[in-house]
C-alpha cells in the first residue's frame, strides 16, 4: 500500500500538482532528528535563488538582543525582515508560503523573518525561544522555523543540550521544533544554543510561529509589551 501511495504521489507530482496545490501535496520529506519533542530537519529547503534574496536584504544589521536587551549571551548581528523591500520580496514570500504549507500555521501567526549573522567568536548561549505569555494577544511562540542561509567554515552548530542533538549549519537546511508542550507551558527540552563560529560567516533566519495572529496587532501598533512579543518598534 505504501509503495502504491508513493507511486501515485510521484505521478501527481510529475503532473505539476505540487505547484498547483502546494497546501495538499507534501513536497518536503523531513528527517526526524528527535521524536519527543519533535525536531524535524528539511534538507534543501531553500533554493540558491531564495538564499541570495535573504542575503541581498541582509543590510543594516544591528547587534542582536536576547529578550529585550543587549546581552553577553547573544553576540550576533541581525535585522528584521519587516519592511520593504525585504517584506514583500516574492522570493521571501514564497519561502514563507512553504513554511505555511508544512506547518499549517497561517502566515499572520508568524513574526517576521529575523536574519541573524555570526562572525568568528559570535554565539547565542543556551536559551528557550518561547518568550510570550499564553494570555497575551498573540499567544505563545508555539514553534520555531529556522533557516540556514550560509555555511560557516568551522563551528556554528545548533546544539540542543537536553536532547544531545547537534545540527551542523548548512546553507539551505531548515529545522522546525516546538517551544511549548500541549498545555502551552514552556518545553525546556528544546532549549538550544548557537555554538561559536570559529571560521567564516554563519547566516540564519528565525521565523517564530505564534498561537494567534501576530501580524495584525503588530501592524496596528498595539503595545508589544502587552501583546507579549519580543520585536520592538525601536528596532525597526
Ligand atoms: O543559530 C543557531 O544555531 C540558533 C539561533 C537561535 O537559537 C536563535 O536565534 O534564537
Ligand atoms: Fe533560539
Amino acid at each position: 500500500q505504501d509503495t502504491h501511495d508513493a507511486i501515485e504521489c510521484g505521478a501527481w507530482a510529475d503532473a505539476g500538482e505540487c505547484e498547483v496545490n502546494p497546501g495538499f501535496m507534501k513536497i518536503y520529506a523531513s528527517d526526524v532528528l528527535y521524536e519527543d519533542p519533535w525536531i524535524l530537519a528539511f534538507e534543501h529547503f531553500l533554493t540558491a535563488e531564495e538564499i541570495a534574496a535573504f542575503k541581498r536584504h541582509s543590510t543594516n544589521l544591528v547587534r542582536s538582543l536576547a529578550g529585550q536587551e543587549e546581552s553577553d549571551d547573544r553576540t550576533s548581528m541581525q535585522m528584521w525582515c519587516v519592511t520593504d523591500p525585504c517584506l514583500s520580496d516574492p522570493l521571501i514570500e514564497k519561502v514563507h508560503q512553504r513554511v505555511v504549507n508544512i506547518t499549517g500555521i497561517p502566515k499572520e501567526h508568524a513574526e517576521y523573518f529575523q536574519i541573524v549573522q555570526y562572525e568568528p567568536g559570535q554565539f547565542y548561549r543556551p536559551h528557550q525561544d518561547q518568550n510570550s505569555k499564553a494570555d497575551s494577544l498573540v499567544g505563545v511562540r508555539l514553534s520555531t522555523f529556522f533557516l540556514y542561509l550560509q555555511t560557516p567554515e568551522a563551528g556554528g552548530a545548533t546544539y540542543f543540550p537536553k536532547l544531545g542533538v547537534k545540527v551542523q549549519a548548512e546553507a539551505g537546511l531548515a529545522l522546525w521544533w516546538p517551544n511549548v508542550r500541549d498545555d502551552l507551558s514552556t518545553d525546556e527540552r528544546t532549549e538550544h544554543e548557537a555554538q561559536s563560529v570559529h571560521e567564516g560567516t554563519k547566516l540564519t533566519a528565525n521565523l517564530w510561529l505564534h498561537e494567534y495572529d501576530f501580524r495584525t496587532p503588530f501592524t496596528f501598533g498595539c503595545n508589544l509589551d502587552e501583546v507579549g512579543a519580543s520585536i520592538q518598534s525601536d528596532e525597526l
